[in-house]
């Protein structure tokens, strides 16, 4: 089996002594070297799922499947970036000594526009260049998948807008499989080979996109049409 698959994953938590289910019934196909965006309203579980695929949390039922060999890494909403290490030190945080290739490390922190950062401290960089040594530090870990929890979030429109754009370009140079979790249907439009629709605890709709991703128009018939037929799910 290629990528991961999600059989009937249930979630609850207990608070106070009142348990309540978050993720009742997800069954859901993650391809590897595409992009799965789990789309759904605040509150409707996607940061669990995402933690359970990650193996941050244990599922109350169903099952993960994993391809036999896989490495998973995140990037969160904050870059989470040690303030007293330097970009490179960032990057490399985490990896064995003799793991990893400087030459590699190099050409990564070129390919997230960061050569000539490589000394700057987290606090002489902007929101983005953070983000982008975030998502550095994660690819420096040579993951197959990337879990990516609304990492453009807190970023103005325009280096949002940017950084989408590069993600797509990483994760074809790369060849990486992506799950990354949004409530921007705009951004799962533009990001997405797979959007899966998450509400009241179980995937409600799966959208498959044809086009390149480098090539989408939100502004285009297509993608007006599809953000009409998810809008629809929400019941607004
Ligand atoms: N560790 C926990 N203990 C108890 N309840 C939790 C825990 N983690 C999440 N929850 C609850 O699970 C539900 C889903 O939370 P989750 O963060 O997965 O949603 P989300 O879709 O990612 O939301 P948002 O888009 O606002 O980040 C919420 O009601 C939340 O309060």
């Amino acid at each position: 089996m290629a990528g991961i698959e999600l059989k009937h994953i249930q979630k609850a938590y207990t608070v106070d002594g009142w348990t309540f289910p978050v993720l009742k019934d997800i069954c859901l196909q993650i391809p590897e070297n595409r992009i799965t965006v789990l789309l759904g309203k605040s509150g409707c579980g996607k940061t669990t799922l995402l933690r359970l695929v990650g193996d941050l949390e244990e599922p109350n039922g169903g099952e993960i499947h994993f391809a036999v060999t896989h490495k998973t890494a995140f990037v969160f909403q904050e870059p989470r970036l040690m303030p007293w290490l330097t970009v490179w030190d960032n990057t490399i945080f985490g990896l064995k000594k003799q793991s990893y290739d400087t030459g590699e490390i190099q050409a990564l922190l070129e390919t997230v526009g960061l050569d000539g950062f490589q000394k700057a401290y987290p606090h002489q960089l902007s929101g983005g260049m953070q983000q982008r040594t975030a998502i550095a530090r994660a690819l420096a870990y040579a993951p197959s998948f990337l879990l990516m929890d609304e990492p453009f979030a807190a970023l103005d429109h325009f280096t949002r807008t940017q950084l989408q754009k590069e993600l797509i370009r990483l994760q074809k140079s790369q060849n990486t499989g992506i799950l990354f979790v949004t409530h921007s249907i705009d951004e799962a439009l533009l990001l997405g080979h797979k959007i899966a629709f998450l509400e009241d605890g179980c995937i409600k709709k799966e959208f498959l996109l044809d086009t390149d991703c480098e090539n989408r128009d939100l502004l285009s018939k297509e993608l007006i049409e599809l953000k009409r037929e998810i809008l629809a799910q929400l019941h607004l």
